[in-house]
């Protein structure tokens, strides 16, 4: 496989069931060579996006493309594109391996494949088992290998982190960011919001059908905070906030000040100059579930977004 770059891009895309609207005019891009999470609460829309993009539904009116191409003139669409849905999607009757063989037979793609990534995906032992007796763990690696097949530059997966113990989820952090760093693209959904967090550069938020925001998540979540614990706070207050760089000083109790545009060592710094004690000093980035609150609750509301209607730029 080459190391082709492939972007996705929905462009107004909309699809309605009946008098339901899954996903209303919805616009933007999936970078290559990063992680990216589509992030949104039950019933926002994501599954259907997903499956537009792999041909399993229709939209209704717009366009969702891979490399510049919808998924139905993909010439070897297993080999361009792997995509992960349901956990358990399997023949509980089969076993691993056959359960690979089916796919890479379905795909044209070389037996050879299936031990490669049995191997890969630590299911070597576990070869020959009926997949009906694989743990959640288990099956979620098994559905990676078989999006894996055809080494695709692309990757969708549905709520891939579902079921998987804390050891399993760093595992795929790690394994999706090995992907990204390949050049390929990575779209991974999920409403657990702190997992996310943990995944993705990018993120693309959907919320009633939606888009609510999209773009790195660094400016998304906008510049981190510093927290100074001070018995000087308020005189301290007054030295911040005549620092060139400071955008904001909030008090956020007894002692404790909030302060928006320094940093830790800027912050310490301006103390010793005026001789103010500091006994605590730590640096917050936006929590995700806080932006994501943020952005659903409110939706013009965030400071540092991208702009909503051709957000996916970088
Ligand atoms: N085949 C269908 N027929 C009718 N309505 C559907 C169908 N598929 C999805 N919907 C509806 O479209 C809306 C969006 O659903 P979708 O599954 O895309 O959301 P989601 O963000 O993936 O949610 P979840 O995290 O719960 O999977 C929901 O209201 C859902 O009930």
């Amino acid at each position: 496989m080459t190391n082709t770059r492939l972007a996705i891009e929905v462009s107004h895309l909309t699809k309605r069931f009946g008098p339901v609207i899954a996903v209303n005019d919805v616009s933007f891009t999936v970078q290559p060579g990063v992680v990216t999470g589509f992030l949104g609460p039950n019933g926002a829309g994501k599954t259907t996006t997903m499956r537009i993009l792999t041909g399993l539904v229709t939209p209704t009116t717009g366009t969702a493309t891979i490399g510049g191409q919808r998924y139905v003139q993909l010439k070897r669409p297993s080999s361009v594109v792997g995509a992960v849905f349901d956990a358990n999607a399997f023949h509980p009757g089969h076993t691993a391996r056959d359960h690979l063989r089916v796919y890479a037979a379905l795909g044209g793609h070389p037996d050879s494949r299936v031990a490669d990534l049995l191997g890969r995906f630590g299911l070597a032992s576990a070869a020959n088992r009926r997949t009906g007796t694989f743990s959640t763990g288990m099956r979620q690696r098994l559905n990676l290998a078989t999006a894996l097949l055809g080494d695709p530059r692309v990757l969708l997966l549905d709520e891939p982190s579902n079921g998987l113990d804390p050891e399993g989820i760093s595992w795929l952090r790690d394994f999706l960011r090995g992907l990204a760093a390949e050049g390929r693209t990575v779209l991974i959904s999920s409403h657990v919001l702190s997992e996310i967090e943990q995944f993705a550069d990018d993120v693309v938020v959907l919320q009633n059908g939606e888009l609510i925001a999209a773009g790195p998540w660094s400016r998304l979540a906008g510049p981190p905070s510093i927290l100074v614990g001070s018995p000087d706070a308020d005189l301290l207050a007054g030295v911040l906030a005549a620092q060139p760089s400071t955008s904001r000083v909030e008090p956020i109790g007894p002692g404790r000040l909030r302060v928006y545009g320094m940093d830790a060592a800027g912050v310490a710094d301006a103390a010793a100059a005026h001789g103010l004690r500091v006994h605590e000093l730590s640096t917050h980035s936006s929590n995700l579930e806080q932006l994501f609150l943020q952005l659903t609750a409110d939706k013009p509301a965030l400071a540092g977004a991208a702009p909503l209607a051709q957000a996916g730029a970088r």
